[in-house]
């Protein structure tokens, strides 16, 4: 028979309040997701952390699933992936991966002033991947904030995944894992796009542009120093190398990527060709954001919620502009020859885009070389 002393009171009060909280928590810790979600694995069966909640949390009944990014912005890289990104988070249905836990410098900031962290790339199936084979999946899921798939959702920015010339099984395999996923691409002038490419390379401050540019040496091609020295190897050097693996990643990253028709067709037959938007880097963000809303629909993404009077005041900072070169409307007026060459190159590209997306804005890429 228990005596109920004062000590047992107070210790069974204690107790009961114990369990109450802890039970509580547990619930709280319940959550339940759309059926619509992707429920991505998380291989190790892992807690992960809710910002919102500021917990610790296991998903509703599968402790080791969470649900996937339900856009992932693939690309074209230098062709305003950042901007695009920036446009979708505003929205305030769309949560961002858990910078802190990436690896990155969060508290980097872009040219202009703009946290980098709010939106920094992952690359996981492709860069991710090839460097950890056993455990990039995990290490994706661990950094995606928890959402729900109804009153919020995550976003993947990850402009290596267009690159299907270097990794042509990515959409597919992608697709196998994140089928209701909704896929943006956003194009500019291609040849253009190889100018500021360069000089994202060319960027002294930055490391991995060093070992971009050594690689051309340690491969037995003169050191790049002008944008005529990169074309001079594409279209001449390469021509008569033998060594044709360096030859043939270099087409991949500075010339195949701009052949936009090409490169999206396995996106289209991955996802549906409904499923993915070909966005004109130049179009106003207005539009283009209305179009990204579309897109997703109105359930997962209402335009009512979005903050449209604040799109001009912050997008600007946004845009990962590069202040270290003229910027690429100097392309032709500077290295005449070699975006002469280039835009011969995607010529016959730009028209099969325009047919394919019944849009004429890639022919004005071709007006250049008419003049
Ligand atoms: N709306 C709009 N209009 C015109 N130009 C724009 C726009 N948004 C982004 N940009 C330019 O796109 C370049 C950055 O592209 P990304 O964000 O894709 O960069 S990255 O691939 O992630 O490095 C960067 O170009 P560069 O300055 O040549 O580097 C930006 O200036």
């Amino acid at each position: 028979m228990i005596v109920f002393t004062k000590p047992v009171l107070i210790a069974f009060v204690l107790g009961f309040v114990t369990l109450v909280i802890f039970h509580g928590k547990k619930n709280d810790n319940v959550r339940v997701i759309s059926p619509s979600c992707d429920l991505f694995p998380l291989p190790y069966g892992n807690n992960f952390w809710d910002d919102a909640a500021g917990v610790s949390v296991k998903t509703h009944t599968e402790e080791t699933h969470i649900c996937g990014p339900r856009v992932l912005i693939v690309g074209a890289m230098k062709c305003g992936t950042n901007t695009i990104g920036h446009l979708l988070q505003k929205h305030p249905r769309i949560k961002i991966n858990d910078c802190e836990k990436s690896g990155f410098d969060c508290n980097m900031t872009t040219f202009q002033g703009s946290k980098l962290g709010d939106l920094w790339e992952g690359n996981d199936y492709t860069i991710g991947r090839a460097r950890h084979p056993d455990d990039w999946l995990k290490t994706w899921a661990e950094r995606l904030p928890w959402t729900d798939g109804v009153s919020s959702i995550s976003i993947d920015k990850s402009p290596s995944y267009f690159n299907t010339a270097k990794w042509p099984d990515i959409p597919r395999s992608i697709n196998e894992l994140l089928p209701n996923a909704k896929v943006i691409v956003t194009v500019c002038n291609p040849a253009e796009r190889a100018f500021s490419l360069f000089h994202h390379y060319m960027d002294k401050n930055n490391t991995s542009s060093q070992l971009w540019r050594k690689r051309f040496v340690d491969n037995g091609f003169p050191n790049v120093q002008t944008f005529d020295d990169l074309t001079d190897i594409l279209f001449f050097a390469c021509q008569t190398s033998s060594n044709e693996d360096f030859c043939s990643t270099l087409r991949k990253e500075i010339l195949q990527i701009g052949e936009y028709a090409i490169r999206l067709q396995p996106w289209y037959e991955a996802y549906g060709k409904e499923n993915v938007l070909v966005v004109d880097m130049n179009e106003d963000n207005l539009q283009k954001t209305a179009r990204i809303l579309d897109l997703l629909g109105p359930s997962t993404l209402p335009p009512e919620e979005y903050p449209w009077e604040e799109l001009d005041q912050e997008i600007e900072a946004a845009t990962f502009k590069n202040l270290h070169y003229n910027g690429r409307s100097s392309a032709f007026h500077s290295y005449h020859a070699s975006m002469t060459r280039l835009s011969q190159h995607y010529l016959l590209h730009n028209q099969e885009l325009a047919q394919t997306l019944g849009e004429n804005f890639p022919l004005d890429w071709n007006d250049e070389i008419k003049k």
